[in-house]
């Protein structure tokens, strides 16, 4: 029986916007898991607090975990795993850097939910599994699918598939700059909003990884640059030649 599971990080080849929708913008992306920079989740039967039990270094309250929301979620399909979680802790290794644009929380929601699923025997479908992730963050449904590479648009629950050779990356997070995600959407919104075209989206979504870094500047592939660097100065510090940026920040990445 698997008690465990790897939960890796992302980066961002690409990221453009493609539009608003609400409080949300809708996102043009290239996703792909960093094979070497992963949290570890496990299923441990050493609970004796008789109450749902999270283990791990984290950097806020079990309440606003990730991984406790997807119990939530889950449990509205399963009520049996309220019992197992009173007798049974979750324990992550973590190792994903916090506010960095890497998806850390989004991956151990996904990573969660992949492995109850396996380990409940549920049988669920990646598509159902997905749709109960994307309740907790925009970048689960991603890591639900466990592709390596894939292209993800809308507000990150339409994901395909992108078939490339693996993709060796490595990632430097600047450990004093926490990025927050919601404020460098507003600073898009308000000071550098552009929409990429169908056709510019077509062009980046057909290109493999290697040849869209080849092609864009740093600015160029990430719509989000911009406004972090307008919130973090220092980040600039860190743009070193040949490097991206993932995500909202603070994260920056090449390929090998
Ligand atoms: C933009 C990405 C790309 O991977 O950045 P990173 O978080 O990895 O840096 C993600 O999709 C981020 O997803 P996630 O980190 O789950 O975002 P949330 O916590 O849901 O959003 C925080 C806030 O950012 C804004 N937001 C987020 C995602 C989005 N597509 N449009 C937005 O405008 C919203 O104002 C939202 O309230
Ligand atoms: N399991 C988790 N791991 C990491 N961060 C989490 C988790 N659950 C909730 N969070 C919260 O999510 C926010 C940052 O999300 P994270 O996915 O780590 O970074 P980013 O959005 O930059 O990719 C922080 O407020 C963090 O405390």
């Amino acid at each position: 029986m698997q008690v465990s599971i790897k939960s890796y990080a992302k980066v961002n080849i690409f990221l453009k916007i493609a539009g608003k929708r609400e409080n949300y913008h809708e996102i043009v992306s290239r996703f792909v898991r960093v094979k070497n920079l992963y949290d570890t989740i496990s299923f441990t039967p050493d609970n004796e607090t008789n109450e749902f039990n999270l283990i791990g270094d984290f950097g806020c309250k079990t309440e606003d975990n990730s991984i406790y929301k997807a119990f939530l979620e889950l449990r509205k399909y399963c009520p049996k795993i309220d019992a197992f979680f009173r007798i049974y802790n979750i324990k992550v290794e973590k190792n994903i850097p916090e506010f960095a644009g890497l998806g850390g929380g989004s991956s151990n929601a996904a990573a969660f939910l992949v492995l109850a699923n396996k380990y409940f025997n549920l049988y669920y479908k990646k598509d159902k599994l997905a749709k109960i992730g994307a309740r907790i963050g925009a970048d689960v449904p991603f890591f639900i699918y466990e592709y390596d590479s894939a292209n993800v648009t809308g507000i990150g629950e339409i994901v395909e598939e992108f078939k490339e050779e693996p993709l060796n990356i490595e990632v430097f997070t600047p450990k004093e700059i926490k990025c927050h995600t919601g404020k460098i959407f507003t600073n898009f919104r308000n000071e550098f909003y552009k929409e990429i075209s169908a056709k510019q989206a077509k062009e980046l979504l057909d290109l493999k990884s290697t040849d869209i870094l080849n092609k864009l500047s740093i600015e160029e592939a990430n719509d989000l640059y911009l406004p972090a660097l307008k919130e973090y100065p220092n980040l600039k510090e860190y743009a070193k030649q040949g490097w991206f940026f993932s995500g909202s920040g603070s994260s920056f990445f090449k390929v090998l």
